[in-house]
């Protein structure tokens, strides 16, 4: 068990350096908007990441993942099959995957993909508020309609429940991103405090800490809960940092990046502020 709370600051360390060191590859099918900045949160985190959808790459190219990130930001018909074969190929090969279940009740064909992504059985699934209280309430076979686009209009304490119900049906580990984020197995819920509230205001933030969150997990795969929430943090000390130069949302963006490959074991120790909930 890694529930101790004083210890949280060196396992974001260690898994950060971990990261540093393994330089895990890791594949993203990602939303056109995120995939830049997706792609530099995780080479300035020591990842390595590659951003390949087509269906012909799969059968060569996945099996040698160390972690997937599959998200549905600007989902079409034609990509929807790569991302559940590739989900398919994690799963025979016994790699950790993670999904982002972006705007999940935009659209029925949206919210049907999300449900078909997550009966394939993700690691973990990091969304906003909103979308895991969808997404929650879909896989208990309710229906819904609570977001009003890609951001949230729910505080993340307001999905504790949604995510732990989530985790429960689904088997994944369950994130919310937020003020606080939550992080759940369906029993244990950890709060990870840090960030600035502007990180909501650069696009794709979310989608960038989703793929850390599979950079972490790639790197500690039987320990998926405190992969999350470790990375999670990292991401929000590196925007607490980055906030001190920055002047608003573009600067932030700069400045996140900068602080991220810059993390040092004394700033991680300090500021990762991560409690057991409940
Ligand atoms: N009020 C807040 N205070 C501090 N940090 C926050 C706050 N809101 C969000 N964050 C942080 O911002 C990052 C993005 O979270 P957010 O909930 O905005 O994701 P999202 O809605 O999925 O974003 P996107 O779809 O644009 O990728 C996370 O690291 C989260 O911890
Ligand atoms: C703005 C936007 N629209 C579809 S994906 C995306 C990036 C944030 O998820
Ligand atoms: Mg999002």
């Amino acid at each position: 068990m890694n529930t101790n709370e004083t210890q949280w600051g060196p396992k974001a360390w260690r898994l950060l350096s971990l990261v540093r060191a393994q330089s895990p590859l890791i594949q993203c099918i990602t939303n056109f908007v995120s995939m830049d900045i997706v792609a530099n949160t995780l080479l300035s985190a020591g990842a390595s990441p590659a951003m390949l959808h087509a269906a012909q790459e799969l059968s060569d190219f996945t099996p040698r993942v160390a972690a997937l990130c599959v998200n549905v930001g600007t989902l079409s018909p034609s990509w929807l099959p790569a991302m559940k074969a590739a989900a398919q190929i994690c799963n025979e090969h016994r790699t950790p995957w993670v999904l982002d279940p972006v705007a999940a009740s935009a659209s029925a064909f949206r919210f049907e993909a999300c449900r078909e992504l997550l009966r394939l059985k993700p690691t973990v699934v990091r969304g906003n508020a909103s979308e895991i209280i969808a997404l929650s309430l879909a896989f208990a076979e309710l229906h819904t309609n609570l977001s009003k686009g890609v951001d949230s209009v729910h505080e993340s304490m307001d999905a504790v429940e949604a995510a732990k119900l989530l985790a429960q049906t689904s088997g994944a580990v369950v994130a919310v991103s937020g003020a606080t984020d939550i992080v759940t197995d369906g029993n244990r819920v950890f709060g990870a405090h840090n960030g600035v509230a502007m990180m909501q205001k650069i696009t794709a933030t979310g989608c960038s800490v989703t793929a850390l969150i599979a950079a972490f997990v790639a790197v500690d795969k039987d320990h998926a809960l405190d992969a999350a929430v470790s990375a999670l943090a990292v991401f929000g000390v590196a925007g607490e940092q980055g906030m001190k130069m920055a002047k608003g949302p573009a600067s932030l963006r700069v400045h996140l990046i900068d602080a991220l490959y810059g993390l040092d074991e004394a700033t991680l120790n300090s500021h990762v502020n991560i409690t057991h909930l409940c």
